[in-house]
């Protein structure tokens, strides 16, 4: 699946070999004078104006382009990975991952200026007032100030301070199912954490080299921030924990495979405002999705949410891939060994949902990219979820 000479995030052209390169969504800046748009909001009306932007939005898909779509995939899931590699590819995953970042250190995936457009959740004045609004609204209270998911609310004529797990619901319990129910275990000391004192904790999962991390600590000046990342890859940590924006008094990298069910994340459960997801559920095996998404769930302050962005079905990237290269369906092994899930809405929305979140977006963004030069059309398929730890149970 290689992207010979294509286009990546931020326009770029990207090297022969960048496998991975339909990790970065397009950038839709080109033709609105410089000023960054949502993904969703340029749509090709014409299309003998295809070659005028780099990439367009919401592309209806035609049935025989759906139709060959299947076909495809169809063809390609055929024949499937012999089991003993299958193995191979499980137990050293993060092998595979490790050469693939000693290969490529911090010059393959390319910052992602869309990260604040998409997930505004990530600076710190829309999490304020969003915050505010989701609480007005759940608890009927009156905020009179906020600081992260700490608050400070009145509901009588007297002013009462409390924090937001106190909002007349500490002992409501979340519905969860079974595997966040037996999660005590990987409970840790609240005392003296990382990032203990902070007001606003952001963890990213499958960080890589820092693409996502480093644009956050950039741009989000708040001082009660603290982000945490984390990777398998020991390389792809090394080289975050070495960059020159790495700062320890306002982020904690750490080495960590979240399919792993008894280690623990070096915080405490309902101690995250956001936790992302960039790309990274579609790189582990499909029954270890849930319990991960699980776990996670568990680290989530109530109001706290996951934002991920991964691949849909029958984005570009399944579509190219040959024969034999399938592990199970819509999951695919990459010539370097990394592997990658192609996920339906609806699959994700019950990972979610099963972990015990409840929905605020869940959305394909069904892109056209554009090689203006090459005269090339790619369609890309990719989902953007955000899904939040309800501070009531939710009794459906
Ligand atoms: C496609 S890359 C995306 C990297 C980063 N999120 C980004 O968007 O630049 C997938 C990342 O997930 C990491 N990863 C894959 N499986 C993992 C696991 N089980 N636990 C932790 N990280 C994992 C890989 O090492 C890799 O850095």
């Amino acid at each position: 699946m290689a992207l010979r000479g294509l286009y990546s995030g931020g326009g770029e052209i990207i090297s022969a070999s960048c496998v991975m390169a339909d990790c970065c969504p397009g950038d839709v800046s080109a033709a609105t004078g410089g000023k960054r748009v949502q993904f969703g909001t340029r749509f090709l009306k014409d299309p003998s104006r295809v070659f005028h932007h780099n990439a367009w939005d919401n592309v209806e898909w035609s049935e025989e382009q759906e139709e060959a779509a299947e076909r495809r995939v169809r063809e390609n899931s055929a024949q499937r990975v012999p089991p003993e590699k299958q193995v191979d590819y499980e137990v050293n995953a993060h092998e595979y991952w490790n050469n693939f970042y000693k290969i490529h250190e911090n010059g393959f995936f390319k910052d992602r200026h869309w990260l604040f457009t998409e997930f505004p959740e990530l600076t710190p004045r829309h999490n304020q007032s969003n915050l505010k609004s989701l609480l007005l609204k759940d608890s009927g209270h009156e905020i009179i100030e906020h600081r992260g998911c700490g608050l400070i609310v009145s509901n009588t004529q007297e002013q009462q301070k409390t924090s937001s797990h106190s909002l007349n619901h500490k002992e409501q319990k979340h519905p969860i199912d079974e595997a966040t129910q037996n999660l005590c275990h990987l409970d840790i000391n609240t005392d003296g954490f990382p990032g203990s004192s902070a007001t606003y904790r952001i963890l990213e999962v499958g960080c890589g080299v820092g693409n996502t991390v480093f644009p956050i600590l950039h741009t989000n000046n708040d001082p009660g921030l603290f982000v945490y990342c984390c990777d398998f890859s020991a390389t792809a940590i090394d080289l975050v924990q070495t960059n020159s924006e790495y700062d320890p008094s306002r982020c904690f990298a750490f080495v960590h495979d979240l399919c792993d069910e008894d280690k623990s994340y070096p915080m405490p459960k309902e101690s995250l405002d956001i936790i992302i997801l960039i790309f990274v559920l579609s790189s582990i095996v499909p029954d270890k999705m849930q319990n991960a998404v699980s776990r996670l769930s568990y680290l989530l302050k109530p109001g706290g949410m996951i934002l991920l962005r991964d691949y849909g079905r029958y984005d570009m990237a399944q579509l190219r891939f040959k024969t034999g290269r399938c592990l199970s369906e819509n999951f695919y092994v990459r010539g370097d060994g990394t592997r990658v899930y192609f996920f339906t809405q609806d699959e994700l929305d019950t990972l979610f949902t099963t972990a015990g979140l409840e929905k605020v977006q869940n959305m394909v963004d069904h892109r056209l990219q554009v090689n203006r030069g090459k005269q090339l059309t790619m369609y890309r398929v990719w989902i953007q979820c955000k899904y939040r730890k309800p501070f009531s149970p939710n009794t459906g």
